[in-house]
């Protein structure tokens, strides 16, 4: 493969949350980890398609890339050259060279300027056309774009989504980039208007060699337009590689339930839909070891335990509430007004619990039913210290103790999960066929 034409290297951008001058004085501040220590490639004339839920990173790493955010640490090379270490003239002048789309077509084009002047505006600013020339220039890129050049004198609300998305990206072709970056492009737009638009970029990047990195929270998007696809989860990046490797096993636990996820009937996908437990938790604060074993179908036992995975992801959530609740009601989420929970027997009390979290009456691991008995115990006498003390030591999953990094599954395959560790001294040290078969 050739030298990358877009690379970040230990890209971090974290925010600080600090909420005013007595938390500044204090040094009182909370860093939302939205990009954590990211590499990424580009290569020239490929796609690479970034996808995560909502919230996971996507925006501020794109946005990072092109340094339209500084990033916290790190680096970003543009054909070699750190773009971190760019005074903001020079930065200016790559500009015309990675350019940037936006999510929302229409607050991103200034409503006060008519078309002609939000495509000829990057033309002004970079002096590289006026007069007749820029004319020429922007009915040109309105052609370019499948829009009738007679209309650069409209104004941004007089088009549909579809076409307002087709100006910014004649806004972006412009400067005669080298690479776009494609933020959630399609996202606000009707289904059948998002496949014309991804034409449109695809033949885009066959006339004039483009290289892209797009942006989606949802992997249908990408499966078709992207030749590699990298998976992020809360700052990070989870599984990259392929299209055809990401839509192929082994799996990232995380890209293999967005997979599932995908609405229609999928060619590249015949399981079954896997529903993740939970909401995704703070960057803030973000999970210890895997950042997705709070919500992992797959999070691994420990060794002295063996019980099916479903019962053992169970405790993991009974762990999890039993931590950060502070009362027997919301622990078993009690709704029935006629429960006394302040005369509760533990009978009733563990019944409730198991029914919360779908758990049997008697674990299938014994080790595990004493665990979860002693901790009923200690709640019924509400004693929430002691039942926490319990639940943290009893189901520790081998997961929350090290953060897992990338590695390879295969030829440009990539995957950071300790299903798929190597060194038998890792946590949760399986070999990919375990791993598989287990599930
Ligand atoms: N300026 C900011 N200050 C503080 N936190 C921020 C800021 N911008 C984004 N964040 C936080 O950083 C995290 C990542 O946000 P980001 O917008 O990059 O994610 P995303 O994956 O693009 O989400 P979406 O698809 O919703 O745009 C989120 O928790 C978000 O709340």
């Amino acid at each position: 493969m050739s030298e990358p034409i877009l690379e970040a290297r230990g890209l971090k951008k974290y925010y600080d949350t600090a909420s005013g001058f007595m938390d500044s004085m204090l040094g009182r501040s909370n860093k939302v980890k939205a990009v954590d220590d990211i590499d990424l490639e580009l290569h020239e004339g490929e796609t690479l398609g970034v996808v995560g839920e909502s919230g996971c990173g996507k925006t501020t790493l794109g946005r990072t890339m092109l340094r339209l955010i500084e990033p916290t640490e790190g680096s970003v090379y543009y054909k070699g050259q750190d773009l971190t270490e760019l005074s903001s003239s020079e930065l200016r002048d790559v500009r015309t060279d990675i350019q940037y789309i936006f999510q929302d077509p229409f607050s991103s084009l200034n409503p006060r300027m008519t078309v002609g002047d939000i495509i000829g505006e990057p033309l002004d600013i970079h002096g590289i056309a006026e007069g007749q020339e820029r004319d020429e220039r922007i009915y040109e890129l309105l052609e370019t774009v499948g829009l009738n050049p007679s209309h650069s004198h409209r104004y941004p609300h007089e088009f549909s989504g579809g076409q307002r998305q087709r100006i910014g990206i004649a806004r972006a072709l412009a400067v005669d980039p080298e690479v776009i970056i494609c933020d959630e492009p399609v996202s606000a737009l009707d289904v059948s208007v998002q496949a014309q638009i991804l034409n449109l970029l695809e033949d885009l990047q066959e006339d004039f060699g483009l290289s892209y990195i797009f942006i989606a929270h949802d992997l249908s998007v990408v499966e078709h337009i992207s030749d590699r696809i990298a998976v992020m989860y809360l700052g990070k990046i989870a599984e990259t590689g392929t299209t055809d490797e990401v839509f192929e096993p082994p799996y990232h636990p995380y890209a293999e339930a967005l997979l599932s996820a995908i609405p229609e009937p999928d060619p590249l996908w015949d399981g079954e839909q896997i529903y993740l437990s939970g909401s995704v938790p703070s960057p803030i604060d973000p999970p210890t070891g895997c950042r997705f074993h709070t919500r992992c179908p797959r999070v691994i036992q420990p060794e002295e335990y063996n019980m099916p995975q479903k019962e053992w992801r169970q405790l993991m959530d009974f762990k999890q509430r039993l931590l950060t609740s502070d009362s027997l009601k919301s622990i078993a989420q009690v709704t029935d007004e006629t429960v006394d929970l302040d005369s509760i027997t533990r009978d009733t009390l563990d019944e409730l619990i198991r029914r919360e979290f779908d758990l049997p009456m008697q674990l299938s691991d014994m080790q595990a039913e004493q665990v979860i008995s002693q901790a009923v115990d200690r709640l019924t006498e509400e004693n929430f210290e002691d039942a926490r003390a319990l639940v943290a030591d009893g189901f520790k999953s081998p997961c929350e103790q090290v953060d897992p990094e990338l590695q390879s599954t295969g030829t440009t395959h990539r995957i950071a999960c300790h299903l798929y560790d190597d060194d038998p001294k890792q946590p949760g040290a399986t070999n990919t066929s375990d791993a598989v078969a287990d599930d």
